[in-house]
């Protein structure tokens, strides 16, 4: 690298994670640069998970290396937003009041600004109107949806997706997953999405990483060359059937 290069957003060098006797991923490497959409998908068990959470330092790895911009990862930071298959909302506080609640600590901005920041990002997800719901009157799809609204409130680099989809039904995920391609439209920026559903992760991604079944590598790297902007519509074409189908025989093929 020479010293005019900006490091990558993420960087994952010789990763390794040990619970116990079981080794969840061996020597995992991974750049992700700024801007790009990358999904991870393998078998169950794979550590598509642990090498998420340990991207958002809610966990220690048992050697490697992890950076974010060329700055060591030591734990969490504003600067990568989490979405998990559960939304993580607060049940006893409104969307309005979630939302607002991650933009506490936000330097500069006033209680106001925090009212419209929140309102903005409510909106930007297709929330309007629900403000003042709490998460037990929002459907599955509401709930991810305002969660979705929360990690983008605060302007992460980066956004750490695991099966965020997941739990909802077939018609509900293909909406989020409409959701998710404007939405990154609209707000570039890093995203790295753990999910089972192949044409999700090639419909959305700049490159798919196939990792190995245990103990987790990294396989392949697929390159998603498919113009932008997409739309589910893009599945629809010779090109992206053939890339979900190369992905799906290497998962088979490593299993
Ligand atoms: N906290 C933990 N303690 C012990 N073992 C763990 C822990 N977390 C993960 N593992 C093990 O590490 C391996 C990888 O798990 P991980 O959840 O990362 O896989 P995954 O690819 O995300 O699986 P899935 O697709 O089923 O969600 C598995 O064998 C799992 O049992």
């Amino acid at each position: 690298m020479t010293a005019t290069q900006t490091p990558p957003r993420i960087r994952v060098a010789g990763l390794t994670k040990r619970f116990g006797d079981v080794t969840a991923l061996d020597g995992v490497d991974l750049e992700v640069g700024e801007n790009e959409f990358v999904s991870i998908v393998g078998a169950s068990g794979c550590g598509k998970s642990t090498l998420l959470s340990l991207i958002a330092g809610l966990d220690d790895p048992t050697s490697g290396t992890l950076e974010a911009a060329g700055v060591p990862i030591t734990g969490p930071g504003r600067d990568r937003g989490v979405v998990f298959q559960q939304a993580t909302l607060m049940p006893w506080l409104t969307v309005q009041q979630n939302v607002e609640f991650a933009l506490r600590g936000e330097p500069g901005l006033s209680r106001a600004d925090r009212a419209d920041r929140a309102r903005e990002f409510i909106g930007l997800v297709g929330l309007d109107g629900f403000e003042s719901s709490h998460p037990a009157q929002l459907s599955g799809g509401m709930q991810q949806r305002a969660a979705l609204a929360r990690s983008l409130s605060y302007g992460p680099d980066v956004l750490l997706m695991d099966e965020p989809f997941g739990a909802l039904d077939a018609l509900t995920r293909r909406t989020m997953q409409e959701l998710l391609l404007e939405v990154w439209e609209q707000h570039r920026l890093t995203v790295l999405l753990v999910t089972h559903d192949i044409d999700e992760a090639v419909v959305t991604s700049d490159r798919v990483v196939v990792m190995s079944p245990r103990p987790g590598r990294v396989q392949r790297i697929v390159a998603v060359p498919i113009p932008r902007p997409r739309t589910l519509a893009s599945e629809r074409t010779a090109e992206f059937r053939e890339l979900s189908d190369e992905i799906l025989g290497l998962i088979h093929a490593g299993a």
